[in-house]
């Protein structure tokens, strides 16, 4: 596979796909798409209308993924600017320009135009930014000015336009309803029933509005597809085609039945756009915590309002209250309060200080205004990457449309071939071809194999979109699907059922060393580690001196070792096991009551060695997070099982465990080890749920049916969990199954709705039960259920109280100094 080799380089992009209309049509373009050299894989998500392609930039450019898209009927997505360039009238400059701009992201053409001086860029939708194309330009020392802001979303333009065809349908076909009534109850102008007149309105609706189904339905044809269009187009074409004969052989007429099937449809596939855009609303609400403006500080001293874009890194921004905060940074004058609620799900305010970071998109609530400096801006910063990270999982697939992919595949040729079958067998048994004809149209416009498409993705929208809300990030559809089928969950002790912010309680030094002598040494050496323990140790050795030392390196899971460089020898610090393997001798009895009873508390003790001699000891207690117990509890309650694993003591990981409510007690466990344990409950036929912060618990994150990251700051990018929890809660984890299992259901739900729809429909529609129609109505309609019935999961709550359990109400104070 191209990914495995290290000489060949992966690129992404999401490409933005207008003219869909079924599974059919987004497994035509991928298959497309996956055939080209160079692309490893290629995903068509139908509800998102995106195209997800990894390829290898030296072997295929984006120019080309256009090429194919549009080759066989479908188009990509472009905006295009006009920009203002000066000195667009030299020759050199032109020539300069059009090359620099065909060489940046996402540009797909330019054409410049020397007398008035402006150029005309098309970004594809998706890949380019028209304010990154801008700043680089600048940089290279162009003068340009934006003259178009904002382009048009072309989306907008296809649904405005898709409104009008169905008006103009609606107006056409009425006039052949009262026509239809008037042979029945005989009101409305007699002239209505002439059928020139009805060839008239007939031919205009199947030819104006209807053309669409007609042109997609020939170009699927023409490159060996077929799609929902080849079914509405035949359907309505054989309707259309018989009647035109029959005005000219006096025979039974059926206009009607062609024009409504296509006013219908086009009802359907308006009111189902509108609510696909709706699936989306989580991501369009994140986007809108951006501002527009802030207050920036300019060269004169004062704060001016500034376009949140050309804010860069290293500006001091004022913060008023109620105002969103822009970008990422930290607080360096005043404090404030802060609403993050929207961003990750938090519901209490933060109080932040000079010194405090603070990110994009969440609001000052404080009564007075702090500065900010910012540190990450566009699309480094937290919200964007959450934004990104949801919209990948959005539009990757799960495992479960496979299944409704491959029915896709067949779908129309099935239903063509019954049709075919429904018309001969009719015709031939009752020698009535006029009603053969009714039926066989009928068929054809009830199948709906859009229904089928839609199920799976428009629910993996609402569902990862409502993950969002809640702070909990899914990597893809997969990762949605795996979480509903988890049947255990593994917990780390540090940094994920606890805080990840421990402390020093207490030095104890072994015999006449002195306690500066144990911390410093501690200190020279969790410098160069990567430990919450070391962060503790620091913070308490602030003021201390440390020897240095040289040649450190970390034992995973054990502590830091590293050569004194005053010739002593080396010093060691972490757990006993690790001394001991380093040759210090231990003291046959040392305070080990002293240290039982702090380990009895829940404090992790580490140890610090120098040569063969024990220094002395370190307590460190972390507290353990405020929704642990409950969260705990309550996953309990809904029939999982909870473990513990930790590279801690027994007695301290006992303590802990106590205090949450967790039995299974896993201690003294290495990296691997916890690997290894996670492995061994899978082969037993569990599904286990590994959550942990990403810290020394990589390898398990890793073999675990699903890795739940428990997010540390402010870098979510974690990309190898398949669910990252950004709110630092337990209940998240939880809150994460319950996502994943409401998602699942629903799709099961939209499948056995679409399946049966069809199964149900198509007997009815060959025997002539229901009227080619109110076939129609019935398959425009039931997609839109499919949606709806998605959107609906946007009411799901996700209560945070137990079920009929009360959160245990103890004492968090961990320790009582
Ligand atoms: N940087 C370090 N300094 C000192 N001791 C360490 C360090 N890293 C690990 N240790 C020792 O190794 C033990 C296991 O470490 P590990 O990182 O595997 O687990 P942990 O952080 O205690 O807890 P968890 O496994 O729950 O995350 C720690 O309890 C500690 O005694
Ligand atoms: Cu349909």
């Amino acid at each position: 596979m191209a990914q495995q080799d290290p000489t060949s380089s992966q690129e992404k992009i999401t490409l933005d796909i207008g003219g869909m209309t079924c599974a059919s049509c987004s497994l035509r373009i991928e298959k497309e798409l996956s055939h080209l050299p160079g692309v490893g894989l290629a995903e068509v998500n139908l509800a998102l209308e995106k195209a997800n392609i990894v390829f290898d930039p030296r072997l295929i450019s984006p120019h080309q993924f256009v090429e194919a898209v549009t080759g066989i009927g479908y188009q990509v997505r472009q905006e295009t600017y006009r920009l203002a360039v000066e000195g667009l009238d030299e020759v050199p400059v032109k020539t300069r320009f059009e090359e620099r701009v065909a060489q940046m992201d996402g540009v797909y053409k330019v054409v410049t135009n020397a007398a008035t001086g402006t150029a005309t860029i098309t970004l594809l939708q998706g890949i380019g930014d028209i304010h990154n194309v801008v700043q680089g330009l600048e940089r290279e020392g162009f003068h340009i000015s934006l003259q178009t802001d904002q382009a048009r979303d072309p989306k907008d333009a296809e649904r405005r336009s898709a409104l009008i065809r169905l008006l103009v349908s609606l107006m056409l076909t009425i006039p052949l309803w009262l026509a239809m009534g008037e042979m029945f109850v005989r009101v409305g102008p007699r002239w209505l029933a002439n059928p020139w007149v009805q060839l008239t309105l007939a031919t205009l609706v199947q030819w104006g509005p209807g053309w669409s189904f007609t042109r997609r339905a020939y170009q699927n044809i023409r490159h060996g597809n077929a799609n929902m269009d080849v079914l509405v187009a035949l359907g309505t074409l054989s309707a259309w085609t018989f009647s035109t004969y029959n005005v000219f052989a006096h025979g039974p007429l059926f206009f009607d039945s062609s024009a409504t099937v296509i006013t219908l449809i086009l009802v359907g596939k308006y009111l189902e756009a509108v609510a696909k855009g709706r699936t989306s609303t989580a991501i369009q609400e994140m986007l809108a915590l951006r501002p527009k403006t802030s207050q920036v500080l300019q060269a004169d001293g004062t704060y001016r309002p500034t376009d949140v874009d050309a804010i860069a890194v290293g500006q001091f921004i004022q913060i008023r209250p109620g105002d969103r905060i822009p970008v990422d940074g930290v607080v360096t004058e005043g404090h404030g309060l802060v609403d993050a609620s929207l961003l990750t799900g938090e519901p209490e305010l933060q109080s932040v200080s000079v010194g405090s970071t603070v990110s994009a998109g969440t609001i000052h609530q404080g009564e007075r205004a702090f500065i900010m400096q910012a540190q990450g801006i566009g699309q480094d910063t937290m919200l964007a990457q959450i934004v990104r990270a949801v919209e990948e999982a959005q539009a990757g697939k799960a495992p479960i449309q496979r299944f409704a992919d491959r029915v896709s595949n067949v779908f129309v040729p099935t239903v063509v071939a019954l049709a075919v079958l429904t018309f001969v067998l009719t015709g031939g048994l009752t020698a009535n071809w006029t009603a053969a004809l009714l039926h066989a149209v009928a068929v054809l416009v009830v199948a709906c194999p859009c229904a089928l498409g839609l199920a799976t993705p428009t629910a993996v929208m609402v569902g990862s979109g409502m993950g969002a809300r809640y702070g909990i990030l899914y990597r893809n559809g997969e990762a949605l699907e795996r979480v509903s089928q988890v049947t255990r969950l593994a917990m780390d002790k540090t940094g994920t059922l606890t805080e990840g912010r421990p402390q020093v309680i207490a030095v104890l030094p072994y015999g006449d060393v002195l306690e500066a002598e144990v911390v410093g040494y501690a200190a020279s050496l969790e410098a160069e580690a990567n430990h919450p323990l070391s962060r503790a140790v620091l913070a308490y050795a602030h003021n201390v001196s440390r020897p240095a030392v040289e040649g450190v390196y970390t034992e995973e899971g054990r502590g830091v070792v590293g050569e004194a460089a005053s010739g002593e020898g080396t010093v060691v610090v972490g757990t006993e096991a690790l001394l001991r393997d380093y040759g210090i001798i231990w003291p046959q009895t040392w305070e080990t009551s002293q240290i039982a009873e702090w380990m009895q508390q829940g404090a992790t003790i580490i140890y610090v060695g120098l040569h063969d001699r024990l220094l002395g000891a370190i307590a460190i207690a972390d507290r353990v997070r405020d929704d642990a117990a409950f969260a705990i509890q309550r996953l309990q309650a809904n029939g999982y099982r909870v473990s513990m694993l930790t590279g801690d003591r027994l007695p301290s990981a006992h303590a802990i465990a106590a205090r949450v409510g967790i039995e299974d007690v896993h201690a003294e466990l290495s990296p691997t080890e916890k690997a290894e344990l996670i492995k061994q409950w899978q082969a037993q036929g569990e599904r286990v749920a590994m959550v942990g912060d990403g810290v020394n618990d990589a390898p398990a994150l890793a073999v675990a049916f699903v890795g739940m990251a428990v997010a540390t700051g402010s870098d979510i990018a974690m990309h190898t969990a398949d669910v990252t929890l950004v709110r630092p809660e337990i209940n998240a984890a939880g809150q994460a199954l319950l996502i994943g299992q409401r998602t699942m259901a629903k799709i099961r739900q939209n499948l056995f709705w679409a399946l049966g729809y069809n199964l149900v429909g198509i007997p009815l529609a060959a025997f002539g039960v229901i009227s080619p129609a109110l076939a129609g109505g019935a398959m425009a309609f039931s997609s839109v259920l499919v949606v709806t019935n998605s959107l609906a999961l946007r009411r799901m709550t996700i209560d945070t109280e137990p079920s009929g359990h009360q959160p245990i109400k103890e004492s968090n104070k961990l320790w009582n100094v």
